[in-house]
């Protein structure tokens, strides 16, 4: 087993400057380590911090404290207090992540938005376009709509354009918030299938999924954000 992210006693708080600069902490000592191969889904009440460990471990939000360490290229990089270029290195080959809404620029066509990350490794317009097509066809998104900016969508058709990008190239460490959460059962088959064949290819994967089946379906273990404890799939 090839450990691809190690979390230690990861801290986060957010200070309310506009109101009375009141201090929320939370996230506290959290800690966890994800494998290669393995989906490590995060369990716990609306609230506790799910979303924000996600955003945390992109280097979205600066932690207080603690250490969150990926294999990047053969070693491991501390992603706590490096510099912005060194986060970004890492974010173009080695940590992917689907976030719960697409970020829809205007004017910026279906198929540019997904195939981006493709050009951006220097893949060829050919093979980010082939691939691209074949993402959107395989989660149905309607062919009359990929030449459209999808800022028109609908709630599921851009969860899909967005799954759709996410899924363009292999990620070593993957962070997925709630990718099925709007989905029919249909499509949400589709993503929970195309999960499962990047965790085969060896993908460490932390993930957000609040529906049950969906979850025991990719899940290799859970981890409970209120213990701060491991928890096996029954
Ligand atoms: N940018 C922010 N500024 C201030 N507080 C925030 C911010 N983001 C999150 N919080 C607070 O952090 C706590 C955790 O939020 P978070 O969205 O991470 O929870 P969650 O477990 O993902 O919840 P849910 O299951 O409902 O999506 C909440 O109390 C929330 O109000």
């Amino acid at each position: 087993m090839t450990l691809m992210l190690d979390v230690k006693q990861l801290s986060k708080t957010f200070t309310l400057h506009q109101q009375q600069g009141v201090v929320l902490s939370v996230l506290a000592n959290t800690g966890f380590e994800v494998n290669q191969g393995e989906c490590l889904v995060l369990h716990g009440p609306s609230g506790v911090g799910k979303s924000t460990l996600l955003r945390t471990l992109y280097g979205n939000y600066l932690p207080a404290g603690g250490s969150i360490r990926i294999r990047h290229n053969g070693d491991f990089c501390e992603m706590v207090g490096t510099d912005p270029h060194q986060v970004l290195a890492v974010r173009r080959t080695t940590l992917g992540y689907v976030s719960q809404f697409l970020r829809v620029i205007p004017r910026v066509t279906c198929l540019d938005v997904v195939k981006e990350p493709a050009l951006a490794r220097g893949h060829s317009e050919q093979e980010a376009d082939s691939k691209a097509r074949a993402l959107l066809s395989r989660l149905n998104i309607p062919e009359r709509l990929w030449h459209l900016a999808p800022n028109t969508f609908s709630g599921g058709e851009q969860q899909r354009v967005n799954i759709a990008r996410g899924f363009m190239v292999h990620w070593p460490v993957l962070l997925l918030d709630e990718p099925t959460a709007s989905l029919d059962e249909m499509n949400r088959a589709v993503v929970l299938e195309m999960i499962d064949e990047v965790k085969k290819e060896g993908t460490a994967i932390v993930g957000i999924f609040h529906d049950k089946q969906a979850r025991e379906t990719v899940a290799t273990r859970y981890y409970n954000m209120l213990t701060q404890e491991y928890e096996d799939v029954v």
